[in-house]
């Protein structure tokens, strides 16, 4: 490991989190945060920068690029290595690996509460007897249904299978190991379902300070026919999924994944000429959301950016810049 060289855990987890082995905004985001740690504890070890607090901030700063480079559209990736980087304090090197480590097992003990913390808040808004409708697999979503049931709720849920990586798989197992009876379809067949559901629940990567909701591919339209269908739907995100940037205008960037992910090398192959995309995810206009819901209460979409002046008012600093 050279002085601004990613150590070898920094470089697994940013593989992990481009190969989708680790995925959801917020385990990517406690993920990305450990990482910085380990970083931390084998910049202190290096020959390179283990008497040298400056060489020892700038491999810090080379990790957490690493790490920003693998997906661009959850902002909790960013917002985790933000926290941690803003953080790291010290004339030593020892001080400074002390807060890093530090302000990495903060993070990642603020993330679990607030995850709780919103459960709490969306459950409320879950009925006793309810069937509720998910898309992908969002931790902050799941924490909404599981804590309803913990209130004492009956919920079922129909589970959207979420082409083209079938998240809908690990949402489904997940709740059905809560003891919520599940129902999985189809992406294409929500719309028929909808009759039969009280709520849509879904998480988020990123949310915009319109109040747009960056989410899984497909959420937009399952949005629409929702509002079409009378049925409330609602985004469960801590506020980590809050996106700076966008108070100042800048958009989203959506991440085009390969296209095998769509279809088989072979019978693309065999169909001949033609073009294959692949966008993880679509942006949901806040007037087809009726909740936001944090760990700081719920919000209709178009007042989150009060809460996001207020948490990021200083702009999108990138403490991971080189000097
Ligand atoms: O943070 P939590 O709620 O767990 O997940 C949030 C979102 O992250 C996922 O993206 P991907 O599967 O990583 O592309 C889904 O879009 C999901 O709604």
């Amino acid at each position: 490991m050279t002085d601004t060289e990613p150590s070898p855990a920094v470089s697994e987890t940013a593989e992990s989190i481009a190969t989708m082995e680790i995925r959801g905004a917020a385990t990517i985001a406690s993920a990305a945060a450990e990482a910085l740690a380990e970083q931390a504890e084998a910049a202190a070890e290096a020959d390179a920068t283990a008497s040298d607090p400056e060489a020892f901030r700038a491999s810090l700063r080379a990790a957490a690029r690493t790490l920003r480079e693998t997906r661009p559209t959850a902002v909790s990736l960013p917002n985790a290595l933000r926290y941690v980087l803003q953080r790291m304090e010290g004339d030593s090197v020892d001080r400074l690996r002390r807060s890093v480590v530090d302000a990495s097992e903060a993070f990642v003990r603020q993330l679990d509460r607030a995850q709780e913390d919103l459960g709490q808040v969306g459950a409320n808004r879950l009925a006793d007897g309810d069937t509720v409708m998910t898309h992908c697999h969002s931790t902050d979503a799941l924490a909404c249904i599981e804590a309803a049931v913990e209130q004492g709720k009956s919920i079922s849920a129909v589970v959207k299978e979420t082409r083209p990586r079938q998240q809908g798989h690990i949402t489904a197992e997940q709740l059905r190991d809560a003891g919520v009876p599940v129902t999985l379809i189809v992406d294409s067949a929500a719309r028929r379902y909808l009759d039969e559901v009280d709520h849509v629940v879904v998480g988020a990567d990123s949310i915009a300070a319109d109040g747009g909701v960056i989410n899984k591919i497909g959420t937009s339209g399952l949005a629409v026919n929702a509002r079409e269908r009378g049925v409330p739907i609602m985004t469960a995100a801590q506020t980590i999924k809050l996106h700076p940037e966008t108070l100042t205008g800048h958009t989203v960037e959506i991440e085009m994944r390969d296209e095998a992910e769509v279809i088989d090398p072979e019978a693309r192959e065999a169909i001949g000429e033609i073009d294959v995309e692949n966008p993880a995810f679509d942006v949901t206009p806040p007037r087809y959301m009726d909740a936001i819901v944090t760990e700081q209460g719920q919000f209709p979409p178009e007042s989150i950016v009060t809460l996001m002046r207020e948490l990021f008012g200083e702009g999108a600093a990138e403490p991971w810049a080189e000097p």
